[in-house]
């Protein structure tokens, strides 16, 4: 049977500071669009490099900040205390630079299990999205990095969590690279999305995304790297790449 058609839009910036602004605009736009038409801004964050890219330009956008709400395509289970804590890095970059609360993000709990985290963080993302029975969500805007290995969120090759149908949140405590407690939002939570952005920086990336974008332009296997498995057919597929990144 035939995939769907993806839609892709893939921009090489000439360097990471450029990479930054550009992600920060598109953020700007998909906010203007969700709050225009539903009244609400959904936003998943990934840790990583990504983090300093969305800190350092999303404050000077143009938004309504009340009407977002933030949370995470995965998250280590260490407490907000530890420099691991992809939420205490958004909220120390974010809430003092811009007029978002801390209540406005979606936390894990993180003192729970693994397992708890994720049933509970899965629950939340169902109150958010006033709909507890429906089979997946549709947030409006994930912004996903990509390790130098082709993991994305907390989603590592191989790993049987590839293969979750059902579950919007999955545990992980085998995760390969430290810490190896996490939680992480699904494929096909991922893949429901309205747009999904692939931030993807630096020279020691560049064969990786060579491997990624082969995989990207054809038919889903199972043998994929997982950042080539995000796509979300039912939206917009977006890769920023900056030019060490994008090197052939
Ligand atoms: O551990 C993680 O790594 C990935 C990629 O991070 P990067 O520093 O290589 O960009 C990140 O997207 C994910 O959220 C995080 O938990």
């Amino acid at each position: 049977m035939s995939q769907p058609t993806l839609k892709i839009v893939e921009k090489v910036l000439g360097s990471k500071d450029e990479l930054a602004k550009e992600l920060a605009q598109l953020i700007e736009r998909a906010a203007a669009e969700a709050i225009k038409d539903r009244g609400l801004f959904t936003i998943g964050l990934s840790g990583g490099s990504l983090i300093k890219f969305v800190c350092n330009e999303v404050p000077s956008i143009t938004t309504d900040w009340s009407s977002w709400r933030l949370l995470l395509c995965d998250e280590r289970m260490v407490p907000l205390t530890s420099p691991d804590s992809t939420l205490a890095a958004y909220i120390d970059g974010l809430v003092s630079a811009t007029p978002l609360t801390q209540q406005q993000f979606l936390a894990v709990d993180t003192d729970k299990t693994a397992a708890e985290a994720a049933t509970l963080y899965e629950q939340k993302i169902r109150e958010l999205c006033g709909d507890s029975s429906a089979s997946l969500p549709v947030l409006d805007l994930l912004l996903l990095g990509v390790g130098p290995d082709g993991h994305t969120a907390s989603l590592f090759p191989g790993h049987p969590l590839l293969g979750e149908k059902t579950a919007w949140v999955a545990a992980i405590t085998d995760s390969p690279k430290p810490p190896p407690s996490r939680v992480t939002l699904t494929l096909p939570v991922i893949n429901s999305a309205r747009c999904c952005v692939l931030a993807l920086s630096g020279a020691e990336k560049a064969d990786m995304i060579k491997r990624l974008r082969r995989e990207r332009d054809s038919p889903v296997c199972a043998d994929h790297l997982p950042a080539s498995m995000v796509r979300p057919y039912n939206g917009e597929l977006v890769w920023l790449l900056d030019a060490a990144a994008a090197a052939v």
